[in-house]
């Protein structure tokens, strides 16, 4: 019998994994949503076999539930679970940016049919929405597992299994490293790249001319300010101790930046910027993936003939040499992914910003 799995919340990251669970033969998906026409369309490609409306007669049929809502509104669905008559095991996992809370919620259920093993796929994007989800979007991401109380590594297996498709890698962290290392590197780094688009936008009140300014540096520090900014409030919320503490930290960082541009260190600003430079160097670029990747570019094309061919003659016309290409998948009336494998890091570049011009969408598979 197939097992009956419940998306709640079809939008980037609901979407893109079921796109991947659905290609389980073994598995009949349900979808719900509050947005019909993303419910609608998930149906209409066969991403989910059936859409739901009502959540506690869709999980009571369920052996696995993924909450993949905005967080707030997962911990609501978890303060559900305990009042649902449920008649079999239920597996109940989530992808919340922020654990402490989630798990929380989770530790307290106490229907003796419940596990919970909270989840959280490290890649996304600054789109949102069912439109923005892409099977391929997890691939040789780290798909971090936070195990509850309730839970054991069977359960954890069969996420691992459930999810295999992704091409994730999956590691195990305690809720309280999960949020410290995410408020690091994703959370915190965010918050800047908002404050530096407000700078841009208070400084342009003097320099008008400032935003034709803004090329690839600023572009790219700042990318991620574009993001869903109800999504990034309930994040910044539910880490909103380690955020504290992190912009004082900041702060004081800053002070010191500062006195030695007031001294004149040039030495020590050296030193800083070079320190800065090596680390950022030294970030594993190839972590071990399922897929053995070269210098591999995803680029969604649309649906239509000589699609492949123009973005092939784009890179011919530029002398960019191709190692590899593979269409990841088509599917009829939404972008298609070519992925294209390349020998050197250069031609990897090259190729993204060839592409880029035009307006193409480029991932740098890393
Ligand atoms: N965006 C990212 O880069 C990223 C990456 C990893 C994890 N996450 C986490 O994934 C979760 C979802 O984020 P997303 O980026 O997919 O957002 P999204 O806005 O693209 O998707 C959220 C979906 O939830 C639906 N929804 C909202 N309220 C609902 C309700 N009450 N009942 C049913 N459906 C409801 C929305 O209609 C939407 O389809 C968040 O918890 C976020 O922390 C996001
Ligand atoms: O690529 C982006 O746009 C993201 O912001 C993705 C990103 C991140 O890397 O910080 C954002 C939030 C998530 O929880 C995981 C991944």
């Amino acid at each position: 019998m197939k097992k009956k799995v419940l998306f709640v919340g079809l939008g980037l990251i609901g979407g893109s994994l079921a796109m991947n669970a659905s290609k389980k033969e073994d598995v009949f998906i349900m979808g719900l949503d509050e947005n019909e026409d993303s419910l609608n369309s998930a149906l209409k490609h066969g991403v989910i076999d059936q859409a739901v409306r009502d959540f506690k007669r869709a999980v009571k049929e369920a052996d696995i539930c993924v909450l993949a809502t905005p967080i707030s509104i997962t911990i609501e669905y978890l303060n559900l679970l305990d009042s649902v008559d449920l008649q079999k095991p239920l597996l109940v996992t989530d992808v919340s940016s922020v654990k402490n809370k989630v798990l929380d919620a989770a530790n307290q259920l106490r229907h003796p049919m419940i596990s919970f093993v909270g989840g959280h796929p490290m890649a996304g994007s600054h789109k949102q929405g069912y439109t923005a989800a892409k099977p391929h979007l997890f691939e040789n991401a780290i798909y971090v597992l936070t195990p509850s109380v309730h839970a054991s590594d069977k359960e954890a297996e069969q996420l691992k299994e459930l999810f295999s498709e992704t091409n994730a890698r999956f590691l195990t962290f305690s809720t309280r490293e999960h949020d410290e290392m995410t408020a690091v590197i994703s959370h915190f780094p965010h918050l800047i790249a908002s404050s530096l688009v407000h700078q841009a936008k208070d400084w342009q009140v003097t320099h008008p001319y400032i935003e034709h300014l803004a090329a690839g540096g600023f572009k790219d520090i700042t990318r991620i300010a574009s993001s869903n900014p109800k999504l990034w409030q309930d994040i910044f919320f539910q880490n909103r101790t380690l955020l504290i503490s992190m912009i004082d930290d900041w702060v004081e960082e800053m002070g010191k930046v500062r006195t030695f541009l007031q001294e004149q260190e040039s030495d020590r600003t050296y030193q800083y910027l070079l320190e800065a430079k090596q680390y950022r160097d030294g970030l594993p670029k190839k972590e071990k993936g399922a897929i053995p990747s070269f210098y591999d570019i995803h680029v969604d094309i649309h649906d239509q003939p000589g699609a492949i061919h123009d973005v092939i003659g784009l890179l011919a016309q530029h002398e960019i040499s191709i190692k590899n290409i593979q269409i990841l998948e088509i599917r009829e009336g939404i972008t298609g992914v070519l992925r294209i494998s390349f020998a050197t890091e250069q031609d990897q570049l090259a190729s993204k910003h060839v592409l880029e011009l035009h307006q193409y969408e480029v991932m740098l598979q890393q």
